[in-house]
């Protein structure tokens, strides 16, 4: 019988298969960062060991690092990354530190570094790890303890997955982007329903979108609880790779693009389960509630909890509604915001700059709001800074910093304030999230670009 994507790279890397044990699987690509890696390197030291393959694992500074220039000021951030310094260098890690032309979020370096590559494995202690699979990688997130495993071994015992294929038909209508389709995947099989799958993306919509979009797909797999997304190479994919530093080049590109087209699907294959969605039904979708799951299409009305049936989702509901401050009914595309972002590794690659940018170009970010313009990576800074972005930005009002998480997360000096509002392009709306007590709406770059013009949730149809 034929193997799914997902079967066939599992399969090419397993190292040990026992009646009633997980498979112990070979990994190719382990990445790291400052915030899960310190207990790891700890671990070895204490049992003496090494790491088996530093050729094949690579660290970046992102969580913790302020975009504004200077040094890191908050006491536990700074520990943080003198850590993972010193850890890679007595273990000999290859790291690309603040102020390096390769730093940058992880899930950004890896695929721009060319390391990121169909059919290989790829682990980190992140939970976006899952964005790599837009190459055809096999790429999981996983735990401190995993992470010791990985640098002692090269390998980890994992668990037998389920498979799910997400068919999405049609084209997207304009305005509609990858983020918008997956928080309409998200709000439609729950933040649960990708637990024990893999996802495989596929269709003609998901052939149509660039290396970037499909990034911003898998991405947010996790946050529909999957173990891993994944969509098979093709030309988009190859194109992307081709000439990158780490990615093959002469006669092993040829024979690499020939290994690479083996991955996808078979036509035989069988999924355990299957969603299909149709493209042209989509429009730009936005977060009212605490997770990601709590979506709706921009032009809806904050939801009336009462209405909802289930009595789980009518509580959790009720209980956003609270701390996002929102009352049932009023049209989403009338909350006002305080603060923008655009960044993080859902979508702050240069595409996704490119797009806020054509947006808010020769506009004016509303007074009152502050718009934050992050690149996920010191080379999309530079590329975006070459074509003149920056500027476009900064002529508009908005602030232009330097690659890391930033607000995406509420663990370097760019935060909410309790009680602030946010159109954010990041994965992540849960409480607390961007700050104490602040509250995120998770949104596209576009949609965030024309949220700053008009300082209400809004789309670029709603500029004049
Ligand atoms: C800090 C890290 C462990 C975490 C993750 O696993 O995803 C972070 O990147 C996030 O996005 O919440
Ligand atoms: S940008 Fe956000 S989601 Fe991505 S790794 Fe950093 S904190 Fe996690």
């Amino acid at each position: 019988m034929g193997r799914t994507l997902a079967e066939k790279v599992w399969d090419a890397h397993v190292v040990r298969r026992a009646e009633g044990e997980p498979d112990l699987l070979y990994i190719d690509l382990h990445l790291l960062h400052e915030v899960t890696s310190p207990q790891a390197f700890d671990g070895l030291r204490l049992t003496g060991r090494t790491v088996r393959r530093p050729d094949l694992t690579i660290a970046t500074e992102d969580h913790n690092v302020p975009t504004e220039p200077g040094p890191i000021t908050d006491p536990v951030s700074r520990t943080q990354v003198e850590t993972l310094r010193r850890n890679c260098a007595e273990f000999g890690v290859r790291l690309h530190p603040m102020g390096d032309v390769d730093q940058g979020i992880v899930h950004v370096i890896g695929p721009q570094l060319g390391l990121t590559q169909p059919g290989v494995t790829i682990v980190c202690g992140d939970s976006h790890t899952s964005t790599h699979g837009a190459f055809g990688a096999l790429a999981f997130g996983i735990g401190t303890s995993e992470v010791e495993h990985v640098l002692a071994t090269q390998t980890l015992p994992l668990k037998p997955f389920q498979t799910m294929a997400i068919t999405v038909e049609g084209t997207l209508p304009d305005d509609v982007t990858a983020k918008d389709l997956i928080l309409a995947v998200i709000a439609r099989i729950g933040t649960g329903g990708g637990q024990g799958y893999v996802l495989e993306y596929r269709g003609e919509a998901i052939r149509a979108l660039s290396m970037e979009a499909r990034m911003t797909i898998c991405n947010m797999s996790i946050e529909a609880g999957a173990r891993a997304g994944m969509i098979a190479p093709d030309e988009t994919t190859f194109e992307y790779l081709q000439g990158r530093p780490h990615a093959p080049s002469g006669q092993d590109w040829d024979d690499a693009v020939t290994a690479w087209s083996q991955l996808a699907t078979d036509d035989d294959a069988t999924f355990d389960h299957e969603v299909v969605i149709d493209a042209r039904e989509l429009a730009p979708f936005v977060t009212w509630g605490t997770n990601p799951g709590q979506g709706l299409p921009l032009s809806a009305s904050v939801p009336e909890p009462a209405l909802i049936v289930d009595e789980q989702e009518r509580t959790g509901a009720e209980r956003a509604l609270a701390y996002m401050g929102l009352e049932p009914g009023t049209p989403l595309r009338d909350i006002s915001v305080d603060t923008v972002f655009v960044g993080s590794c859902t979508n702050g690659r240069i595409e996704d700059l490119r797009a806020a940018a054509e947006v808010i170009k020769g506009r004016h970010v509303k007074d009152g709001v502050r718009m934050l313009v992050v690149p996920g990576s010191a080379r999309v800074r530079l590329q975006a800074e070459s074509e003149g972005l920056d500027q476009v930005f900064e002529a508009a009002g908005a602030d232009w910093r330097l690659a890391g998480c930033s607000m995406c997360l509420g663990m370097n000096p760019d935060q909410l304030a309790p009680g602030e509002r946010s159109a954010s392009t990041s994965n992540r709306n849960f409480e607390g999230r961007q700050g104490k007590g602040g509250r995120t709406h998770l949104v596209s770059p576009v949609v965030a670009a024309a949220t700053a013009v008009r300082g209400t949730l809004s789309s670029p149809a709603d500029l004049d």
